[in-house]
């Protein structure tokens, strides 16, 4: 597996050795051993999720609060996503901006996101099969979400935003500035 680090502190992009032959192909997906040696950091999942959505299905921006964040690895094995981090770690030169990548069954790419960070992936493609890893137990008490197309943030999803489908929930997500202010006072 090859780590691809960003200028965000321990937000990776992770590429498998994908092995080709007559058949098809073969990767690990996730093996603890190289991830631990190749980040550097000790992380153990304990949960996986898995999402199917279709085009323009935005879910996101989701974090769990305090000592139910979560770190996630995160990949897709069907169609194509714009996935979407914001780094809300308060002592971080990166902290409030914003990173994206997009993660497909052709690229094989994932992303590994640390704990403090807000997430989300739009669908680019017809249909998409979303999985990922989380380091922490979902904890529903401890959820908060930014709205994914908050006027700070200017995050560009790549699709139109007449395309976006969102969940009741999701659109009643924060303003970052709220969540700022939430912050501050914690
Ligand atoms: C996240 C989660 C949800 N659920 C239940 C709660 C709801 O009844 C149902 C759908 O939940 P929700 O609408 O929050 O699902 P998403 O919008 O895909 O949420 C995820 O979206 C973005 C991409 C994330 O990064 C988060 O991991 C997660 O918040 O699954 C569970 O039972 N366990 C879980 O870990």
């Amino acid at each position: 597996m090859n780590l691809i680090k960003t200028e965000f502190k321990d937000l990776f992009i992770c590429e498998p050795k994908v092995f080709g032959d007559e058949r098809g192909y073969f990767y690990e997906s996730f093996n603890d051993k190289v991830f631990k040696v190749k980040s550097g950091l000790e992380v153990n999942f304990v949960q996986d999720n898995q999402s199917f959505s279709t085009y323009g299905v935005l879910r996101g921006l989701h974090f769990q609060t305090g000592e139910y964040a979560q770190a996630k690895l995160v990949r897709v094995v069907k169609g194509k996503v714009l996935d979407v981090v914001v780094d809300l770690r308060k002592e971080e030169p990166t902290f409030g901006k914003h990173f994206s990548v997009e993660l497909s069954a052709e690229n094989n790419r994932q992303l590994f996101v640390p704990r403090g960070f807000a997430h989300g992936f739009v669908v680019l493609s017809e249909e998409s099969e979303f999985l990922y890893k989380c380091d922490n137990y979902y904890e529903p008490s401890s959820e908060s979400g930014i709205i994914f197309n908050d006027p700070d943030l200017n995050i560009d999803w790549k699709i139109p935003d007449k395309d976006v489908k969102i969940s009741p929930k999701d659109s009643a997500n924060k303003a970052f500035r709220h969540i700022l202010e939430e912050m501050k006072l914690n």
